[in-house]
């Protein structure tokens, strides 16, 4: 890379900072005159609001897009029709094509395209063109700056003249040091990568692919690409992305909004469920057992067992007597219930009126029938009254909402993890070890992760409880009447203190006063809360929100049930799935992307591999192959993109020890990575311990926490330890390995597991 001096691109790029900047000046202008607008009604209003809503979009989105606006310079074999005679290479003319964060036109005149988006048609060859397919392109240029000014260009030639410098751009980008955030790769994604980000596909799209291998980085500019291509939709409908923990959703946070993209929504599965916070940790085999595909069927059960039939004959207090709810009477009414195929909680109200039906016909049969043939005496009218009667009846009310109970999710799923009883009538197919791992002896203490789409379920099953819903309608109309009111009242006062002038009807008099413009039920209408939310915001209050795409990041983690959750919100079937198999730890996550697949959308699928590793120096990949090898020997390695000749160490200490080596050799490798990231991964509770010792900086992990994460510099403590940890404990020792960009240690008691053998690892005494 050509660096120094002044480039002649800065000229072209200084003038897209000062288009730039005009835009945003014309977006907050356009603002403020919006907000500034007044004696609007009701509707302009709105508009008004969505309106300033979409300008402080537009004026965020310019500012996100200030660092590295441009990054990439194409210039074409065969010159557009507008190139002037000095378009040379150099001279900024308008063959070249410059590519950048977003698209911007020339204001001036012509609307001259001046940065083309990356995500744009003309923009791919930048990302593509190679000597043999070179996309006609005469040369690629790569831009760096740093704030507005350039600070140096790498060239790569397509006519012949020079051998292009190949990954020169890559390797730069890939040895930087880590800020312990992730960066947009928008300036050197590569041509595997682009076929990803672009893929046409729009059912679900998996991507396979080994640590390191920009699946993470692919997935977030695949959401860009797509909010870019079919922004109308997704725009309403919003994103979803799925990690695995909030550590991994913090280092992923910025790559969108970098991309000027903000209409995402960031979450793991259990933040999918609005109002329910997952705080309770359970053992690995509570949350496997959870997350089984059975449970549907469980969860389905639990729900049946709570519309109940009375064993016997069921008296109740009606009218000074007793009217009896008859087994057979309670067993109909059910039956057709359920018939009605509705969710439990709608369904109550078929129950209700079925079993009043029937209850009806009982007491009538009872009461009016003829002596003499057994026929009823009564009439229609009759058995309508003694229907009405019952209905009015607290006491009979109660009883078939005991039998058919309104309940929450929240509500059933307590009950049944707090009743052996009851788990044993739902959940018959598992063990009694099994029916035990989900019993919470001690009542109900919170929801865990692995509850999450075991309330889905439940909720899906049950749905809105309508008597709660008319409650909530009811409310929100009482507070509807009280706006009017207090609007009327509003009213009153400006018409009870209009000005003596007016009353004196002289020419003042023809001046308007609010209670001309407005009557009470506008005043209300327009101090009613407008929803001002952006999709996300409304997806993420909503439980039912269906999604336009969902990414899902480390996609082998998901248990069955969380799977399920996933495709509800995504009716449409439009995903991108990421992640790889050899690094599943969890006890319920995937073994194939088949298996996890199959049920939801049969062989409709496409997967794509991603075969080259950015983040690890081949020496330290090597050590990882060694244990991936051990996991599946038919599995291929990634191929490491560049070498280190920094060799990676092992070193054995005693046990006792083990904690404070870590601490203080993660210091050492700090040092060896100035301004760079520092990790210790170690099982818990070594990693626990490790924390206490752990100098400033360095960031102390258990394997399942590091998932999807990188630093500069990595101290693995312990991994025999984190092979006996659990049942993937090969898995995790190869997520733990992938981590570093730039050096790797292993700390290890007694001998060196055997799947690091020979690995290149390099002894050495601390
Ligand atoms: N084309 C690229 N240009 C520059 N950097 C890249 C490119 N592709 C990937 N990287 C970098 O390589 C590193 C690994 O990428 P990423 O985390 O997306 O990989 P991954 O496949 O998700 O890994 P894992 O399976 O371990 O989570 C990141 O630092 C990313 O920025």
């Amino acid at each position: 890379m050509s660096t120094g001096g002044t480039f002649p691109e800065q000229t072209h790029v200084t003038r897209l900072y000062d288009r730039l900047d005009e835009l945003r000046a014309q977006a907050r202008t356009r603002l403020d005159a919006v907000l500034a607008t007044t004696g609007l009604g009701h509707q302009g209003l709105m508009e008004r609001d969505v309106t300033a809503a979409e300008l402080s979009r537009r004026a965020a989105l310019l500012d996100s897009v200030e660092n590295g606006l441009c990054f990439g310079r194409l210039d074409m074999l065969a010159p557009g029709p507008d190139s002037g005679p000095d378009s040379g290479p150099d001279s900024g003319a308008e063959s070249a094509r410059w590519i950048g964060r977003i698209g911007m036109l020339d204001g001036a005149g012509d609307f001259e395209p001046l940065l083309i988006d990356w995500r744009a048609p003309a923009a791919r060859p930048f990302y593509v063109a190679t000597a043999r397919e070179p996309e006609g392109v005469r040369r690629r240029r790569h831009i760096r700056t740093s704030g507005r000014r350039v600070t140096g260009v790498l060239d790569e030639d397509f006519d012949g003249a020079a051998e292009p410098f190949g990954d020169a751009a890559l390797l730069a980008a890939v040895t930087e040091a880590r800020t312990g955030r992730m960066n947009d790769i928008v300036a050197t994604v590569q041509a595997e990568q682009d076929a990803v980000i672009r893929a046409g596909h729009r059912g679900i799209l998996v991507v396979q692919g080994g640590p390191g291998t920009g699946k993470t980085a692919v997935a977030l500019h695949r959401a860009a690409y797509l909010l870019y291509t079919r922004r109308e939709r997704l725009a309403r409908s919003a994103v979803l992305v799925v990690g695995p923990n909030p550590t991994f959703l913090r280092y992923i946070g910025e790559v969108l909004p970098s991309l000027g993209e903000t209409g995402v929504l960031l979450a793991t599965v259990d933040q999918l469920y609005p109002g329910v916070t997952a705080d309770v940790a359970e053992p690995p085999g509570t949350a496997e057992v959870k997350g089984r595909l059975a449970m549907a069927e469980v969860i389905a059960a639990a729900v049946r067992e709570r519309q109940r039939v009375p064993a016997e004959p069921w008296p109740v207090a009606h009218d000074g007597e007793s009217i009896t709810l008859d087994p057979d009477v309670m067993a109909r009414a059910r039956a057709l219930a359920r018939e009605a195929g509705l969710p439990h909680n709608q369904a109550r109200s078929v129950f209700r009126a079925r079993a009043l039906d029937g209850l009806a016909g009982r007491a009538a049969a009872r009461f009016g029938a003829d002596v003499l043939d057994g026929g009823s005496l009564l009439t229609d009218l009759d058995l309508a009254t003694i229907r009405d009667e019952l209905a009015a009846e607290p006491a009979v009310l109660a009883a078939l909402d005991e039998l058919w109970p309104a309940l929450t999710p929240q509500r059933l799923l307590a009950d049944l993890w707090s009743s052996p009883g009851r788990l044993a009538a739902a959940a018959p197919g598992l063990t009694e070890e099994e029916r035990a791992l989900l019993l919470r002896p001690g009542g109900h203490r919170g929801w865990s992760a692995a509850d999450i789409p075991l309330l889905d379920e439940a909720a899906e099953l049950l749905g809105v409880d309508e008597d709660a819903r008319r409650g909530a309608e009811e409310a929100a109309a009482a507070e509807r009447a009280e706006a009017l009111a207090l609007a009327q009242e509003a009213l009153d006062i400006a018409y009870g203190s209009r000005t003596s002038d007016v009353d004196a009807e002289d020419e003042e008099a023809e001046t308007l006063g609010v209670f001309d413009l407005v009557d009470a039920e506008r005043l209300a209408e327009r101090h009613a809360a407008v929803d001002h939310r952006t999709a996300v915001e409304r997806a993420a209050a909503d439980r039912t929100w269906a999604f336009g795409h969902v990414v899902v990041d480390e996609a082998q983690e998901l248990s069955p049930m969380a799977w399920r959750v996933l495709m509800r919100r995504c009716p449409a079937r439009s995903m991108t799935v990421v992640g790889d198999i050899a690094q599943t730890g969890e006890r319920g996550g995937a073994a194939s992307w088949e298996r996890v697949l199959a049920p939801h959308v049969g062989s409709r699928w496409v997967t794509a591999e991603l075969t080259v590793n950015y983040r690890l120096p081949a020496e330290i990949a090597a050590v990882a192959d060694g244990v991936l090898r051990h996991i599946d020997p038919g599995r291929r390695a990634p191929r490491a993109v560049r070498a280190s000749s920094v060799a990676p160490w092992h070193a054995a200490v005693a046990p006792g020890e083990l904690a404070r080596a870590a601490a203080r050799l993660a210091g050492e490798e700090r040092a060896l990575v100035p301004g760079g990231t520092v990790a210790v991964l170690a099982p818990e509770p070594l990693a626990a311990a490790v924390s206490r010792w752990a100098p400033d900086g360095v960031e102390v992990l258990d394997p399942r926490r590091a998932k999807g994460l990188e630093f500069d510099a990595v101290v693995v403590a312990d991994p025999a330890g984190i092979v006996a940890g659990s049942p993937r404990g090969l898995n995790d020792l190869y997520v733990c390995l992938t981590r570093p960009t730039r050096r790797l240690g292993v700390l290890h008691t007694g001998a060196l597991p055997e799947a690091l053998n020979g690995t290149g690892l390099v002894p050495r005494e601390v």
